[in-house]
């Protein structure tokens, strides 16, 4: 008999493969783990940019989650794009209600091509209701920056900014470097302890979905066991092993490649 962690992503679908439900799964399945999905949106988007987007129905989600709790209980749960205040309302019942571990929350605000993915309003139902459930939330330097209030222009900023969310939520927070320069540092910031995690910045223009991918990595890693350290660790050398193959696909910002950095793993 095959044992096998079981790994759920709350997202929206990026039809175009390169980041959301599509990348989250891509990642679990190349951790050798199974995948399920609950779609909190459809997205008409590619490598250049995103062109629609059709919200399900925050009922209709809330139905996913119970279908999915009440038959196979995940041993962790990523959340990405979450559009608005009623689905994410739903979700904060559904995580409580089932009692839901080892939260990997990417508080998916504004698409690197500059769409909103999730309505301005509801902002601080998200800061508010569903931040605090997370195990640890994965903010990059412009959502950081919305959470916080403040600009985050370099790494003494990003500690800042770091304890200004761990206050506000009272949770594990891993502010992503992405967009500075230089190294791709992450800064995670919980129980009064800060810890870098540095890789090399891969120099490319294809990372679409690299949000995406770091915390389904990092929920995988959860799922199988280990420490948040150890979790943030491993998933940052898959992602810069997934960023290092090279595959360039599309005419804008290319997605990721999720198999032949398997051995890295
Ligand atoms: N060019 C790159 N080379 C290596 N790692 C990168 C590169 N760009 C982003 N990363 C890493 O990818 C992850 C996602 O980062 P970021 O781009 O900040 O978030 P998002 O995709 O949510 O905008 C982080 O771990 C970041 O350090
Ligand atoms: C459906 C969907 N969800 C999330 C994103 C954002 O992906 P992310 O990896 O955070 O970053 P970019 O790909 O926008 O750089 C998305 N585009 N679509």
């Amino acid at each position: 008999m095959i044992l096998i962690k079981k790994v759920l992503t709350i997202a929206g679908s990026d039809c175009s493969g390169g980041a959301g439900i599509q990348a989250d799964i891509k990642t679990i399945t190349a951790h050798k783990m199974y995948a399920m999905s609950a779609i909190t949106a459809l997205t008409a988007q590619n490598t250049t940019g995103v062109y629609g987007i059709l919200d399900a129905d925050p009922e209709f989600i809330g139905k996913q989650i119970d279908c999915i709790f009440q038959d196979i209980r995940p041993d962790a749960v990523k959340i990405g794009m979450v559009s608005n205040s009623r689905t994410i309302e739903i979700i904060v019942e559904k995580l409580i209600q089932y009692q839901a571990e080892n939260i990997v929350i990417d508080p998916v605000m504004v698409s690197t091509s500059g769409s909103e993915l999730l309505c301005y309003e509801a902002r601080k139902t998200l800061i508010d209701k569903l931040l605090p459930l997370g195990t640890l939330i994965t903010p990059n330097i412009p959502e950081a920056q919305v959470i916080c209030g403040f600009k985050i222009e370099s790494e003494e900023d990003m500690v800042r900014a770091a304890v200004c969310i761990w206050e506000k939520i009272h949770g594990a927070v891993l502010i992503k470097g992405g967009h500075l320069v230089h190294e791709a540092a992450d800064l995670l910031y919980a129980n009064n302890q800060r810890h870098w995690f540095r890789e090399e910045r891969v120099h490319t223009v294809n990372t679409h979905g690299t949000g995406c991918t770091l915390s389904s990595a990092i929920a995988c890693n959860l799922a199988d066991g280990n420490s948040l350290d150890e979790s943030i660790k491993k998933a940052k050398k898959y992602l810069t092993g997934a960023l290092k193959t090279g595959l360039n696909i599309g005419k804008g910002s290319g997605p990721l490649e999720h198999t032949y950095c398997l051995q890295l793993l």
